[in-house]
């Protein structure tokens, strides 16, 4: 119980063995949230965000779904800031073990009893009359052909007035600026302990594995599946999050 509160420190890319190709596997899951925690640029902060929007976008009874919800960090964290809401939380993932780590922490923080953890494919999702869906840093590892056909299944299991937020990695489409960027976040993960190797290692571990869309492009996916607006309310360098509404 005490390692909730000190997460296990990630050094899965410290190793000199050749990495592998980056999967949620329970190596990952064991570290993940220190990971979060260290390479997600203001990753508490887009929590408290969501948990914004949500306040006053929600009515009591409403659903809530984390898509990709992992651990279960952010649906706790918005358990506490939503407190007396009367709100139904869900989280997905399609990981056993992020899954059981999201239940064992629940239970940890007396919550086991307001969120339902549930092993499920989100781009097979059927959840009609969802107040909102939160999908933070997901849908950049769902291939980019199936995404179009994801929003659009969002779209159509939020009830009207719906919302949608979605936060994400993303790429420039002027290569010098995309340079830049990716400099400076590399230059905070270094600010956050981790190594030359470490870095250049998650990053190949996470080719063609992790593939970002640029803003625009995510934000025509959403417009294009009938969102209105859509729009960002955070963005630091790389890293941008969005909320998207369905007609009332
Ligand atoms: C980077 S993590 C998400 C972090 C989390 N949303 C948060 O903010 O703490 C991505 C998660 O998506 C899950 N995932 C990837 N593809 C999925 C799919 N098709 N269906 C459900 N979950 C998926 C992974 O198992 C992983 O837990
Ligand atoms: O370390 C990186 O390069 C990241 O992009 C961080 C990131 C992400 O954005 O999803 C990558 C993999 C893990 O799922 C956690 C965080």
């Amino acid at each position: 119980m005490s390692s909730f509160s000190s997460p296990p420190a990630d050094r899965l890319y410290r190793t000199d063995t050749v990495p592998e190709d980056f999967a949620f596997s329970d190596r990952v899951v064991e570290v993940f949230d220190d990971m979060l925690d260290r390479s997600v640029p203001f990753y508490q902060e887009v929590i408290k965000a969501t948990a914004h929007l949500l306040r006053r976008h929600l009515q009591p009874g409403d659903t809530v779904c984390d898509l990709g919800c992992s651990t279960g960090a952010s649906l706790i964290q918005i358990a506490r800031l939503l407190e007396g809401r009367d709100l139904r939380l869900v989280g997905i993932d399609s990981s056993p073990a992020m899954l059981e780590k999201a239940r064992l922490k629940a239970e940890m923080y007396g919550r086991q009893h307001t969120i339902d953890f549930c092993l499920e494919d989100i781009t097979r999702i059927q959840r009609p009359g969802t107040a909102a869906f939160v999908v933070n840093y997901t849908l950049q590892f769902i291939r980019p052909l199936l995404r179009p056909a994801l929003a659009e299944r969002l779209f159509a299991n939020l009830r009207p007035g719906g919302l949608l937020i979605v936060s994400e990695k993303t790429i420039l489409p002027d290569g010098r600026l995309n340079r830049s960027f990716i400099d400076i976040y590399h230059d905070l993960k270094r600010e956050r302990g981790y190594s030359e190797l470490e870095i250049a290692r998650k990053r190949e571990a996470l080719e063609n594995i992790l593939i970002p869309f640029s803003v625009e492009e995510n934000i025509a996916l959403f417009a294009n599946a009938g969102f209105q607006p859509v729009t960002p309310f955070f963005q630091w360098f790389n890293f941008c999050s969005l909320v998207a509404c369905k007609p009332a």
